[in-house]
């Protein structure tokens, strides 16, 4: 009798902020198994706080290279404890955080090539990178790159034009402009620069691996029509950028087989595939499987708002990308910095460190806050760029402290009228029949989810766990087997658990926050003019 074929499997990556975590789904799309390592606590060597480095001088934010490394030598040596039969896995994809960059130093594809399965990634790659301190995406410190960029493009609305976003501090060129210009003879020796979801792909693939359309789009580099580096741009960054980069590929790309690395130390198939890795949001469009209509909102380390669009309406707020599900579509997106670090914190100082007294807090004050509104930027925000904490009482009488429980209500009620404030003014509309699909961090906690229901006076949906860039890059590494083969995203993951119903809006919402938004938008350019001036 033939041996029963193992039921095959599907893993996805996510090398986000604070962590790397990873998923496996069957092919029927049911989840077996998740894990991850946190970057603090558990390579406290590193001595990074919620991931990252915020430098001195208070703009340049990085994060070690080498920690992102050996996180993966740990989780899969975690996978391999709990016995998934990793032969069993057919192809894998995965995510990175936005925007961070990664510099492979000279000779580091030799040592990719042939690396010794008797020793871990750590030990081997040591001396592979020409930067060890990657600048993430909550750097804000290359404004004087960003003014050139936007100089040669023709100005801020012509590059925004071309690439999908006027020029970012955190975008990918500025910060290998600045890079070249402050440390000449570390980019001298560098022989390749990958993103962060590039360079976790390089590692599977024992070689440098293509950028995807859709992270190539946070670069201020790709013209996201012609979905190829735009000239312009890349002259105004550094000389023959393009070799460093390689060619930006469709995000569906098979790339190759896995490294035989990983078979031999950890019992991968060596058929087993690896499929393009893309951003972080682009993997959770995938993971929830967003529909035109629909609006997302990620609430993580920074929180975003994304849509599936058709058409590409760049604009000097937000960003269009590439969608990373079908090749001629976009997304639109919203970055808002100042995320769950700023949750964590108002629920450390005002609710005793605990999300249960956080949770009760909201519970206990009413809609509108009578009237208390907050603005939490704790860092240099990206939508608007503003800084500090500044708060008003019902009268828009600025007041230097709210009691505590009106305080967390300020905060959760200020972040998601920003939210909705920004992608209205983008045009996006909440009207009848919008689905808000909420996931991340955040969105495991009921009552932060019905604040934002009322906020958008929408109802609220999550899939059933918060980790939807996880499960996108699983959801992708399937396709991908399939997608040459014509076969649509949607095709298959079709029978993919729905979404379900958290929260709906409390029936004077409308009411309450369509005036507070008038208010809230009054009170920003207050903010704005105070800190910009
Ligand atoms: O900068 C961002 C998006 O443009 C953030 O959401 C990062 O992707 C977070 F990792």
């Amino acid at each position: 009798m033939a041996a029963a074929v193992p039921p095959p499997l599907y893993l996805g990556f996510d090398f986000s902020t604070q962590q790397l975590k990873v998923l496996a789904i069957d092919e029927n799309l049911n989840v077996l198994h998740q894990d991850n390592v946190q970057f603090d606590s558990e390579l406290p060597e590193f001595r990074t706080q919620g991931g990252v480095h915020i430098h001195s001088d208070g703009l340049t934010v990085t994060s070690p290279v080498m920690m992102w490394v050996k996180a993966l030598d740990l989780l899969l040596d975690k996978l391999k404890r709990t016995g998934l039969d990793l032969s069993h896995v057919r192809a894998l994809s995965g995510s990175g955080q936005q925007h961070g960059s990664v510099f492979w130093r000279r000779g580091a594809s030799e040592t990719l090539k042939q690396l010794n399965p008797d020793k871990d990634l750590f030990q081997q790659l040591q001396d592979s990178f020409s930067v060890a301190d990657s600048p993430v995406w909550m750097d804000s410190s290359s404004s004087m790159q960003c003014q050139d960029l936007q100089a040669a493009a023709g100005g801020a609305l012509r590059l925004a034009e071309i690439t999908g976003s006027r020029a970012y501090e955190r975008f990918t060129g500025n910060q290998i402009a600045k890079l070249r210009q402050s440390r000449p003879e570390q980019y001298q020796d560098t022989e390749r620069i990958s993103l962060v979801s590039s360079f976790a792909a390089s590692l599977f693939l024992g070689g440098y691996a293509a950028i995807d359309f859709s992270d190539s789009s946070g670069m201020n580099l790709l013209d996201i029509r012609t979905r190829t580096w735009a000239e312009i741009c890349l002259e105004a960054t550094a000389p023959d950028l393009d070799q460093l980069l390689g060619t930006p590929l469709p995000s569906t790309s098979v790339l190759g087989p896995i490294s035989s690395y990983f078979v031999h130390r950890y019992g991968f198939c060596e058929s087993c595939r690896v499929v393009a890795f893309t951003g972080d949001n682009p993997a959770s469009l995938a993971g929830m499987r967003l529909q035109q209509g629909d609006i997302a909102v990620s609430l993580g380390t920074s929180d975003t708002v994304f849509l599936w669009i058709q058409q590409p309406r760049p604009a000097l707020e937000g960003h269009i990308f590439c969608n990373p599900v079908e090749q001629q579509a976009y997304m639109a997106l919203l970055c808002f910095k100042n995320g769950s670090l700023t949750r964590e914190r108002i629920r450390n100082q005002c609710a005793g460190a605990s999300w249960e007294v956080f949770s009760g807090a909201l519970r206990n004050t009413s809609l509108g806050n009578n009237g208390n509104i907050g603005f939490y930027f704790d860092t240099m925000e990206i939508t608007p760029p503003a800084v500090g904490v500044h708060r008003f009482d019902r009268d828009d009488n600025k007041v230097s402290s709210l009691s505590p429980e009106v305080e967390v209500r300020a905060l959760v009620e200020g972040q998601f009228l920003s939210r909705r404030l920004h992608a209205e003014r983008l045009g996006y509309s909440i009207i009848p029949g919008t689905r808000v699909l909420a996931t991340g961090g955040a969105s495991s906690n009921r009552d932060i989810l019905q604040v934002l229901s009322d906020v958008f006076n929408a109802p609220v949906y999550a899939i059933d766990l918060s980790n939807s860039t996880c499960l996108g890059s699983a959801y992708r590494a399937l396709h991908g087997l399939a997608a040459e083969s014509g076969v649509s995203f949607f095709d298959v993951v079709k029978n993919a658990p729905k979404p379900k119903l958290v929260a709906s809006p409390h029936p004077t919402a409308a009411q309450v926050y369509d005036h507070m938004l008038k208010r809230y938008a009054r009170l920003e350019e207050r903010v704005l003019q105070e800190t910009c001036s």
